[in-house]
């Protein structure tokens, strides 16, 4: 590697492999190329075990490398170069969207058997050429063995106006493990650009691997080991409801990068294409000219092209397990109508009705400038669950399916609603067409949809957005949300660049000393939630513990801190301590059911777990409370019984009114001194009471 000034070290080839090239007695013009001999394949395979990537230089011969470049220009003149996508989903065919800031290449790909293209076949022979290599390499790394396929030739054209493709692995995926792996192993790129100098820029920059990540591993460990557990119910349907908490804990990429490699005519590189090779191009002041070949591991593709199959089916038998429990309970209720049949216990469909809501503690009202809106009747803690609805239709966007494919699967649903769900789908907010056009099933999917059940947990809770003049709460939701959401400017600059709004809720409008105060708890459970994977084992409870008294402290709703939880309950696994284990658990269902009801898939997690592990445990004196109103305080915030407590005892008959209780939801409550939480004070949820200047709680 030669130093350089600025930034990393331009890495070339390695003076091991210059030497056996000096050293060799192939030539390109005989067919036998240098790195072909056995002393030059046992280097390269040494090389890219050690390194995770190995640069061969002078690979094909400048004549060849000559006219495949020829050949390449041709395509791209022939106008077969588009620009590039980035995809989304685990085979990158789920979402697709370009973005030239991000990727700023044309490609196009190839066989090298398009006889118009490449009349001289150029691509083809070279990609023959690859293919020997990797048989031999193949020979020698082990885990090469099975690369036996391979995708087509992508060339890729970086137009020299300063494309770039920002930091990157091709293929999501750690040890070939986890929802996102794609099946690429190696990827082989080709520069074919003569003359390059530094300044022309365009350097592939690689960073060292992504940290492994221990909550991820952990994770998926644990996610292995329900799956092994037959007898217990739900467990292998929890196993699979674990992906989004694995996709929740962000990899620490902050690494400095390791170095730049030129891409010179004639230079190719091999690198592993997953966590071990993050890299990006730099932007390229020169038509920056490239073919890349993706070799995969046979069963990992195999297992990536044929997700729905597995994943899907658990997914899909979610599903039909919660629409049976909202048929059953709406059953014993007694409840409704056929089309109320499929509708969670104590709801009701917004729509279709706008003059009656049948929920409890809330009423449908006009709001002036804002169309209609829900009324609070009834005080709600902080991170109550307000309200469920069944949906009206449900889909899983189709995995692997093309884009257009996966669109018309929607349109055939919508197609087969019954009359009542169709009118109500329709009557919802199309963003996407004006509303004098045609509305589209997809447009009124991506304005609208959620995904089914923990709608909080994926950053969108309903809570109370405080005291109105009016003497009325409004109902409204949180759009930014979650242990991640940051202080009040992170907050609203998020807002204003994706919804077009500024936030004046109370926390938002807080000023002074007290906003202070509440951005210092954004941050400090945002930075929490960033760090949670490299907290130390023996510190992991009383982080969690931390960000819950956070939480608490703004009047968030616990369950937002499942993920730590989550990870405590992990770890307490792994060192065999099965009964505080299943005391985490018992936590987050308590907070899961207040805020996200019994029926979420957060609840059900977290009780199975508890079932497990206290099953498993017997009873192991870990499995005590840390103190008495331990279990208690994991269920409620104290903030919010002192609201519902003082709610409660104004309502009891021989009740003594504490007087009003400047006990806003969100966070101004922390001023406040909440009464200590015990356990014989369970709070009433059915306590009515009419916000007025301040809360003012009135009997019932
Ligand atoms: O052309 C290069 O050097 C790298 C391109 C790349 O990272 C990719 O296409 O995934
Ligand atoms: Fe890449």
């Amino acid at each position: 590697m030669e130093a350089s000034l600025e930034g990393p070290p331009q890495a070339s080839m390695s003076a091991r492999l210059a030497a056996l090239q000096l050293h060799s007695c192939g030539n390109s013009s005989s067919g036998t190329q240098w790195w072909a001999e056995r002393a030059a394949l046992d280097g390269i395979a040494v090389e890219l075990e050690a390194s995770n990537f190995v640069v061969l230089d002078s690979v094909l011969g400048a004549s060849t490398v000559a006219s495949l470049r020829a050949e390449v220009e041709g395509v791209r003149r022939a106008g077969r170069l588009k620009a590039s996508e980035l995809g989304g989903g685990r085979t990158g065919s789920n979402v697709a969207f370009t973005r030239a800031e991000a990727r700023g290449d044309s490609i196009g790909w190839f066989t090298g058997g398009e006889a118009a293209l490449w009349p001289d076949g150029t691509l083809a022979r070279y990609l023959d050429v690859l293919d020997g290599l990797m048989g031999a390499l193949g020979k020698r790394v082990p885990q090469l063995r099975a690369t036996t396929k391979r995708s087509k030739a992508m060339i890729a054209c970086y137009p020299g106006s300063g494309a770039r493709y920002v930091r990157h692995h091709d293929n999501a995926c750690s040890r070939s493990e986890g929802e996102q792996c794609n099946g690429r192993r190696l990827t082989a790129i080709l520069y074919l650009n003569e003359g390059w100098e530094v300044a022309h820029g365009g350097h592939l920059r690689l960073y060292p691997p992504y940290k492994p990540d221990a909550a991820k591993e952990a994770l998926q460990e644990l996610q292995a080991w329900l799956l092994t557990q037959h007898d217990a119910p739900d467990a292998e349907m929890v196993a699979h409801t674990f992906h989004e908490r694995l996709a929740e804990i962000t990899t620490n990429d902050d690494a400095p990068p390791l170095c730049d490699v030129a891409p010179i005519a004639d230079r190719l590189i091999l690198f592993y294409s997953d966590y071990r090779v993050p890299h990006e191009v730099l932007p390229a002041h020169r038509d920056r000219l490239a073919v890349t070949v993706w070799y995969f591991d046979e069963d990992e593709h195999a297992r990536a092209y044929k997700p729905s199959e597995e994943t899907d089916a658990y997914e899909a038998l979610a599903v039909a397990k919660q629409m049976r429990r909202w048929r059953s309970d709406a059953a014993a209720t007694g409840g409704g109508s056929a089309a109320d049949a499929a509708a969670p216990r104590g709801v009701t469909s917004l729509f279709g009705s706008t003059e009656s809501l049948d929920v409890p503690g809330m009423e449908l009202c006009p709001i002036p400038d804002k169309g209609l809106g829900l009324i609070a009747t009834r005080a709600f803690a902080p991170g109550e669950r307000l309200i469920a609805e069944a949906p009206l239709v449900l889909w899983e966007s189709a995995r692997g399916a093309d884009g257009e494919h996966k669109w018309s699967v929607l349109e055939e649903l919508v197609e087969a609603l019954p009359a009542g769900s169709r009118r109500a789908f329709d009557g919802l907010m199309d963003k996407y067409a004006p509303d004098d056009q045609f509305k589209t099933a997809r447009g009124i999917w991506n304005t609208n949809a959620f995904r089914t059940e923990d709608v909080l947990g994926d950053g969108k809770a309903a809570q109370c957005d405080g005291v109105e003049r009016s003497a009325v709460f409004r109902v409204t939701i949180a759009y930014v949300a979650g242990a991640e959401a940051g202080g009040r400017a992170s907050r609203q600059a998020h807002l204003q660049a994706k919804y077009h709004f500024g936030c004046v809720c109370d926390v938002c409008e807080l000023r002074g000393t007290a906003q202070q105060a509440s951005d210092d708890r954004f941050e400090r459970l945002a930075c929490i939630h960033k760090t949670l994977s490299s907290v130390p084992p023996l510190e992991l409870e009383a982080t969690v513990a931390e960000s819950v008294a956070l939480l608490n402290a703004e009047g968030l709703p616990l369950v937002w801190a499942k993920a730590g939880m989550l990870l405590v309950i992990v770890q307490l696994k792994q060192s065999a301590r099965l009964g505080r284990a299943a005391h985490w658990a018992r936590r987050g269902a308590a907070a899961a059911t207040f805020a996200l009801g019994d029926d979420s898939a957060t609840f059900l997690k977290f009780a199975s777990l508890a079932q497990l592990f206290g099953q498993a445990a017997g009873d192991a004196e870990d499995d005590a409370p840390d103190t008495p109103d331990d279990a208690g305080r994991w269920a409620w915030l104290p903030a919010a019984r002192a609201v519902c407590a003082a709610a409660k005892d104004v309502a009891a008959p021989n009740g003594a009114h504490h007087g009003a209780q400047h006990a806003a939801p969100n966070g101004a409550a922390a001023d406040a001194d909440p009464a200590p939480p015990s356990d014989a004070d369970e709070p009433s949820m059915h306590s009515v009471y009419v916000a007025g200047e301040g809360p003012t709680i009135l009997p019932s």
